[in-house]
């Protein structure tokens, strides 16, 4: 550590990311520098198209930056090849989508342990089972997918993204495909893991709900970043977000 500055999860350094070219460029990211500290839960919402997909792939060094740099704590993603950047994102970034993303051919269990696979790790059945005990679905291992109602798959999408013990979780919209109480619950468990693994969540949403789970909300609105809410309710985001007129 040094002058007291500790090193954080995620920032992004004056990143732009521009789609097409000439007539049809696209400026999806425009400038936005962020710092998110490890052990935090962050929302990123925003107006449909003001580039919060975009923004969660360039931390996550799922997509080239335009300018600017994204840093995954201490390494610089997105100044890797491709190669390099995956190696990066095995090791230290796990992936909740909206829609589990879960092979239905395989059991909860090689779900689970796929990212132990890619990586050539060993696979500890102790550390399955204790992972598949940590998001409530002990007993489920030889289950598959189709058999688990939404929010048992989500957890199975959960504990896979945790079985690599990564730095940061990124999920993009993980409660978007869950009823209410379901997504309540799958919120809980994120919340809880970055209580009490000290783990970093970064997570899209356009729900005021779900982001109000949150430690920090950032409002993204055409690509800048526009706005910073602590200690978010779901009222105040839901003010925040008619104020940007984001659901005119
Ligand atoms: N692969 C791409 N090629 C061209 N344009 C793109 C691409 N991906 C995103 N865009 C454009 O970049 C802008 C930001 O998109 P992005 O998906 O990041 O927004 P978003 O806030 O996540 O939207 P939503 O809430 O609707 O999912 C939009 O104008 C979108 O059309």
């Amino acid at each position: 550590m040094n002058g007291g500055t500790t090193v954080a999860a995620v920032r992004l350094d004056g990143v732009s990311k521009v789609y097409g070219r000439n007539g049809s460029a696209v400026r999806a990211l425009d400038g936005v520098s962020v710092a998110i500290p490890r052990g935090s839960f962050t929302a990123v919402m925003g107006p449909s198209g003001s580039g919060k997909s975009t923004f969660l792939h360039c931390a996550a060094g799922l997509d080239r930056v335009t300018a600017g740099s994204a840093w995954l704590g201490g390494v610089e993603i997105s100044g890797l090849n491709e190669r390099r950047a995956t190696e990066v994102r095995r090791e230290r970034v796990g992936f909740v989508f909206q829609a589990f993303n879960l092979v239905p051919a395989l059991t909860v269990r090689h779900n689970v342990t796929l990212p132990l696979r890619l990586t050539g790790r060993r696979i500890d059945r102790r550390r399955v089972e204790a992972a598949l005990e940590r998001v409530g679905l002990g007993g489920k291992a030889d289950a598959r997918p189709a058999e688990l109602s939404g929010g048992q798959q989500q957890r199975v999408a959960i504990a896979r993204a945790l079985i690599t013990e990564p730095d940061v979780v990124f999920g993009d919209e993980p409660t978007g495909a869950l009823d209410t109480v379901t997504a309540r619950s799958v919120l809980e468990l994120l919340r809880g893991i970055v209580r009490e693994s000290g783990q970093t969540v970064v997570m899209v949403t356009h729900d005021p709900v779900a982001a109000s789970y949150a430690d920090t909300v950032l409002f993204l609105a055409d690509g800048r970043l526009v706005g910073e809410m602590t200690e978010p309710t779901a009222e105040l985001v839901a003010d925040r977000m008619t104020r940007m007129g984001a659901w005119a």
